[in-house]
């Protein structure tokens, strides 16, 4: 089975929000809300993967030095294996605007359960709200 390699990221803010972004429709797990991040590229590392998707995405810039390593995805699903870091980010430049159509919502640690997200995330929720709470 393919090991596809993601870079995501918990975006939080000056409240604790984490932010939060739903993915399209016609893509893949369409409707479900997930971290920013996306695919690691070839001789990217897990860092420049993600500070290229945050420009991409939501228009941010961001720093490998900004970037805490927090916990990971690992899920199989119908046909690869994912396996996911998941960073934690508190200090970015500029506003997260949705470049890509998706809806983004800036979401408290105890509601992060109440939005629907990929299987593979959801293992990420209790260890993220214990270590915002
Ligand atoms: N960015 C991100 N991707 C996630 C999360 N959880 C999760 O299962 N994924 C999966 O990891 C892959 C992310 O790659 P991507 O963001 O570059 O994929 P994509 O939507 O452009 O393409 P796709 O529709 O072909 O999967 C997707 O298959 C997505 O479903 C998450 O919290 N954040």
């Amino acid at each position: 089975m393919k090991v596809l390699l993601v870079s995501a990221v918990a975006l939080i803010d000056v409240d604790g929000r984490v932010l939060l972004a739903q993915r399209p429709e016609g893509k893949s797990l369409a409707g479900l809300w997930e971290f920013p991040g996306g695919k690691i590229e070839p001789g990217e590392t897990p860092e420049q993967a993600l500070i290229r998707e945050l420009k991409e995405e939501l228009g941010i810039n961001t720093w490998s030095s900004c970037l805490a390593p927090l916990t990971f995805a690992s899920h199989t699903y119908d046909d690869f294996h994912l396996l996911m870091p998941l960073f934690a980010c508190r200090k970015w430049e500029g506003t997260p605007t949705s470049n890509e159509g998706q809806a983004l919502k800036w979401v408290r640690a105890r509601d992060l359960r109440d939005y629907p997200m990929p299987p593979a995330d959801i293992p990420l929720i209790p260890i993220l709200r214990d270590w915002l709470l």
